[in-house]
């Protein structure tokens, strides 16, 4: 990343500071392992759309081994990470976020994880490839055991009614690794710098590991923002727009951002897990009451998605689906 001269820092956007909220009692964890983990899991969707997940058995040496070959490529030279770039909207970016003129202090690697997903970049070191693999088929496979577990605590049949819409052979998922690089120049402003702008994801779920380093927040149902205390073991599950359409509502799509750090450079990365284009997105039968109504207009899969390509991150994107 082409580190900025003071000036340059203008172009991206303050963030202001976070207030815990007086009885914000923190982030919900869910431990996969235990019999109760679907009820959890569905109170915190409703409660945050947010919660951190432990003995999820995702060996941290996978998570690692797979952050170190991300950090291999943003050390490169700025003029070889260009070569897999820009993103438009999938390979390496810098600072630009999407195609409608957001920025944030970050760079990033984007992919569609079906077929080759380092196609779009000029990737070719095995050892990326190999850990990449490895992290999506584990992640995969352990996303379908938290929508199984969602779907039991929900009370619906059949068990694999959103982990289908998930893993489906067609199903639109993608894949992203940023860099948030130290800000040093943040300390003597004494000021904070949009990392990652606030935004809600569209998908269904979105499944987040980082490393240690801070910068993650949440907003709260009374518009208050939180730190996400870092915890590079666990995962944090994010509710996207699609999975409260599909629930009409009851769980929550959490807006979230990330302040950039003035000392300590953090690394995340994130699997978004999309419905194949052509589904449509709509309440489950199996969840609505008797006589209840959906509080959306129906639309597909593709066609959300493409709203959201023409939107800013900030937009509410759900707001044009609303009846
Ligand atoms: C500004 C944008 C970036 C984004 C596409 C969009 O037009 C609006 C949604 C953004 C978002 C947020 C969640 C994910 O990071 C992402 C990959 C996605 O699916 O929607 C990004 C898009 C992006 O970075 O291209
Ligand atoms: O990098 C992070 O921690 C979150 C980024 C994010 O929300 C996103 O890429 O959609
Ligand atoms: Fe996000």
């Amino acid at each position: 990343m082409v580190v900025l001269a003071n000036p340059a820092l203008d172009s991206i956007p303050h963030i202001g500071s976070p207030k815990h909220g007086a009885r914000f009692p923190g982030i919900p964890v869910v431990d996969l392992s235990r019999p109760g983990a679907g009820e959890a899991i569905v109170r915190a969707c409703e409660d945050l759309g947010f919660f951190k997940l432990v003995n999820h058995g995702i060996p941290v040496e996978l998570m690692q081994r797979l952050e170190a070959e991300a950090v291999k490529f943003f050390s490169l030279p700025q003029v070889e990470k260009e070569k897999s770039g820009p993103a438009n909207p999938f390979g390496y970016g810098n600072k630009r976020i999407g195609v409608n003129g957001d920025v944030g202090w970050l760079e990033y690697l984007l992919f569609v994880v079906a077929s080759d997903p380092l196609s779009c970049t000029s990737m070719t070191a095995c050892s990326f490839r190999s850990a990449l693999s490895e992290y999506l088929v584990a992640v995969r496979k352990m996303a379908s055991d938290v929508l199984r577990s969602m779907a039991q605590g929900l009370k619906i049949e059949p068990r694999d009614a959103l982990g289908k819409l998930a893993m489906d052979e067609h199903s639109d998922c993608i894949f992203r690794l940023n860099h948030y690089p130290p800000c040093p120049p943040l300390q003597e402003l004494n000021r904070s710098l949009t990392g990652f702008g606030e935004h809600t994801d569209p998908q269904i779920i979105s499944i987040l590991r980082s490393n240690d380093s801070s910068g993650l927040q949440i907003s709260l149902e009374d518009g208050s923002w939180v730190s996400v205390p870092p915890d590079q073991a666990s995962f944090f599950i994010n509710v996207g727009d699609s999975l409260q359409v599909l629930t009409n509502g009851r769980f929550r799509s959490v807006r979230h951002r990330v302040a950039a750090n003035s000392l300590n450079p953090r690394v995340s990365m994130i699997y978004f897990f999309g419905p194949p284009p052509a589904q449509r997105i709509a309440p489950l039968p199996q969840l609505m009451g008797e006589g209840e109504q959906s509080k959306y207009k129906e639309f597909t899969w593709g066609e959300y998605k493409k709203a959201a390509y023409r939107s800013r991150l900030g937009d509410n994107r759900l707001g044009q689906f609303e009846k």
